[in-house]
């Protein structure tokens, strides 16, 4: 069997994507997180680019137990030396030591000769190994760089004491057949390889990130660095979440492969790097983005209702969510509304599901968001369909900015007419519904919650108002649609006091 380690690299690769800037209580939140989900080395930073990655490091490397602790450095001493100052309390402290090989790195970045670049890195692995037997050395752009001369620099960094021989592809180069290959290559020719650790670092400028670090493990490497929610310099590392899970989820192709990390700590690892980056997940990201386990197809959905494995290769929970969700909308079929209706406690006969599943594709045709506001409404006008005991008669709001907002009603129950003007009302819609609790004869009504959503587009929209209102103990969904969005407010809470008083009544007459 063979054990995969996975390095992180979200606190040192991952914050140097764009804009991202985390704190030193952050960085340790999320080291903390990190060592729950179970990963083998954190990479918690690199120490010499300023004070306060230094000081983050170096709290994490105190603070964090059971997890080696990796600093980055170049191939010079003072780099070195900083790195091992950071993470010198860690449990156990790795120094990650990199110089670039490929002919355009070399030869613009550096302006090295490769000879020198072989020298400075047996030199800085060498000046690390006073400090640590456990030491990285990074090719960087190793992807780009001569097969031959790879074999060579990492014969002679093995030779100085390196452990770990890292191959980046630095510009997310590679394509997944011949990484995997490369990989196979490095292997097989250079010497001293089979006696230190093998392990690829991959970035996603072609999206190919994962696909190359999995292609790597196929041909032999023993470690993977990855970043959580695939975050990292450009267009980011390999995703942390999608390289875990694929071995997790083909068992079956990697049968040789161990997991040991606690994946049921994913999703809370990348909502926490989300907020803490300010980066938020794109909703179609493999494993940890919103869609990645919700359902909109009614073919999807009736498959998923009869088996949940016809279209799910991973279990929700299995990654820490409470379960996958099944998202009723234009594409939705009749399995999944009754699914829904079920769940909702509605039991309704043949006709009225025939007749509310027709009301709710043709509403779903129309708004591009169905939230259960929605749903729930749209169940609710058929099943309390009610006769309207409470008319609106007429209704007229002034507000502005320099005037008191107040509201003006009319009502009429049967023939009667009843009016009322209402002051005050921290807005024209708080008066309009102070005002309607004032018409009518209903004690105690709290309002549960109100919305209200263009549902169509430009200035002359059509905007839809649902009012929440809870009654004697129990909640009544009103709803309306106005291109005037104070009427249709008006509307749809009167819209709720019907539904109410004809419970009322119905009850009255079976008693
Ligand atoms: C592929 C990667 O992700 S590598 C990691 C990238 N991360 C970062 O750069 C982190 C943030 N960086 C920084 O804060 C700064 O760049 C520092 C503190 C590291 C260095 O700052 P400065 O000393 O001002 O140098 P600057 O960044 O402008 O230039 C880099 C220098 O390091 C040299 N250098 C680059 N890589 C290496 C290396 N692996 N080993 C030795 N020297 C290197 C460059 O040739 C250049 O040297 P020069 O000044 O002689 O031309
Ligand atoms: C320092 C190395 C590992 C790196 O980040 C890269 O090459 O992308």
């Amino acid at each position: 069997m063979r054990k995969i380690k996975v390095f992180d690299t979200t606190l040192r690769d991952g914050e140097q994507s764009p804009g991202v800037n985390l704190t030193k209580e952050e960085k340790l939140a999320i080291a903390e997180q990190l060592s729950m989900l179970k990963v083998d080395v954190i990479e918690a930073g690199f120490p010499i680019s300023s004070q306060g990655d230094f000081e983050s490091v170096k709290t994490i490397a105190e603070k964090i137990r059971d997890v080696e602790i990796a600093a980055l450095a170049r191939a010079n001493y003072k780099d070195i030396d900083c790195a091992w100052e950071a993470i010198q309390d860690a449990e156990n402290p790795r120094i990650h030591v990199f110089i670039a090989t490929s002919p355009i790195h070399m030869k613009y970045k550096l302006n090295m000769t490769p000879n020198q670049v072989i020298e400075r890195a047996v030199d800085a692995v060498k000046y690390a190994s006073k400090y640590t037997q456990n030491i990285e050395f990074s090719a960087e752009d190793a992807s780009r760089s001569d097969l031959e001369f790879l074999y060579l620099i990492f014969e002679k960094v093995i030779q100085a004491g390196a452990t770990v021989i890292n191959v980046p592809d630095t510009v997310g180069y590679a394509i997944p057949q011949e990484f995997g290959t490369f990989i196979k290559k490095i292997k097989e020719n250079t010497k001293g390889i089979d006696k230190v650790e093998l392990s690829v670092h991959c970035h996603n400028d072609l999206g190919m990130a994962t696909a190359n670090t999995v292609a790597a493990v196929i041909n032999g490497a023993d470690q993977v660095e990855v970043a959580v929610n695939g975050i990292g310099e450009r267009a980011g590392n390999s995703a942390l979440e999608e390289v875990i899970m694929t071995f997790v989820t083909r068992k079956d192709f990697f049968k040789d492969i161990i997991v040991t990390q606690d994946t049921s700590q994913i999703i809370k690892l990348s909502t926490m790097v989300s907020n803490f980056t300010g980066m938020p997940v794109q909703p179609n990201k493999a494993i940890v983005g919103k869609n990645a386990f919700a359902h909109e197809s009614g073919i999807h959905q009736d498959g998923l209702i009869k088996e949940r494995t016809t279209y799910e290769i991973m279990d929700a929970k299995s990654i820490g969510l409470k379960n996958n969700s099944l998202v009723l909308g234009k594409h939705s079929g009749r399995h999944a509304f009754k699914e829904y209706l079920n769940a909702s406690g509605y039991k309704v006969d043949e006709d009225t599901f025939e007749k509310l599943f027709n009301k709710f594709k043709n509403l779903a045709d129309k708004k591009k968001n169905l939230s259960n506001a929605d749903i729930d409404a749209l169940i609710s006008d058929e099943i309390y369909k009610v006769e309207d005991y409470y008319v609106l008669d007429y209704v007229s709001v002034n507000t502005g900015n320099t005037v008191l907002p107040t509201a003006t009603i009319k009502i009429k129950v049967g023939d009667q007419v009843i009016q009322k003007a209402a002051c005050s009302g921290d807005g024209p819609i708080d008066a309009i519904f102070k005002t309607i609790n004032e018409v009518v004869d209903i004690p105690s009504i709290s309002l549960v919650s109100y919305k209200i959503e263009a549902i169509t587009e430009g200035t002359d929209a059509l905007g839809e108002a649902i009012v929440k209102l809870k009654i004697e103990d129990e909640i009544y969904t009103g709803r309306s649609v106005e291109s005037d969005v104070t009427y249709a407010s008006s509307l749809a809470y009167i819209n709720a006091l019907n539904k109410y008083i004809s419970k009322k009544q119905k009850k009255v007459r079976n008693v």
